[in-house]
């Protein structure tokens, strides 16, 4: 049966819930970049650490670097599930299967940024991306099957 993109959905309301989740936790990266960036004095442009004590202008500094690319993958993977997702729940899936997907989703990115940023060993973070990339790929299987 057909779900719609309203609240009143209970597919919908599911992924609008989980998809903020995985948004805000994309979100949260900037601000830990500029803590990071902060606490280190690094900075990416000579005007940004005018009010540093001892700034310092690097583009390589392994500790930013290290939470930019966390929110970098965060991109390549969040963005997908968000616009994925509201054609998933347009293709009418199962309930139970839509939300496990959501679920596990919104679990595996938020366990891939605590692998990233600790961090812990591999492949710890590689099985955590596989996770969500496969629920992405599973939503866009159920959306071409759908037509
Ligand atoms: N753009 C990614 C594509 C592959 C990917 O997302 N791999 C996962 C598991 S190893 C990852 O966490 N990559 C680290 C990253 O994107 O910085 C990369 O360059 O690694």
């Amino acid at each position: 049966m057909a779900s719609s993109l309203s609240f009143e959905d209970p597919i919908f309301s599911s992924f609008a819930f989980y998809a903020t989740v995985v948004i805000l936790k994309m979100m949260v990266m900037s601000l830990l970049t500029a803590r990071v960036r902060l606490s280190k004095g690094i900075f990416a442009n000579a005007e940004d650490g005018k009010l540093h004590k001892e700034p310092k202008v690097t583009t390589t500094h392994p500790e930013v670097e290290r939470v930019r690319r966390c929110h970098q993958n965060d991109i390549e993977n969040i963005v997908p599930f968000v616009l994925l997702g509201i054609l998933y729940v347009l293709s009418g899936p199962d309930p139970w299967w839509a939300v496990l997907r959501f679920r596990v989703f919104a679990a595996s990115r938020i366990l891939h940024t605590i692998c990233y940023l600790t961090p812990i060993p591999q492949p710890s973070r590689a099985l955590m991306f596989g996770i969500g990339l496969s629920i992405n790929v599973q939503m866009a299987v159920s959306v071409l099957r759908a037509m």
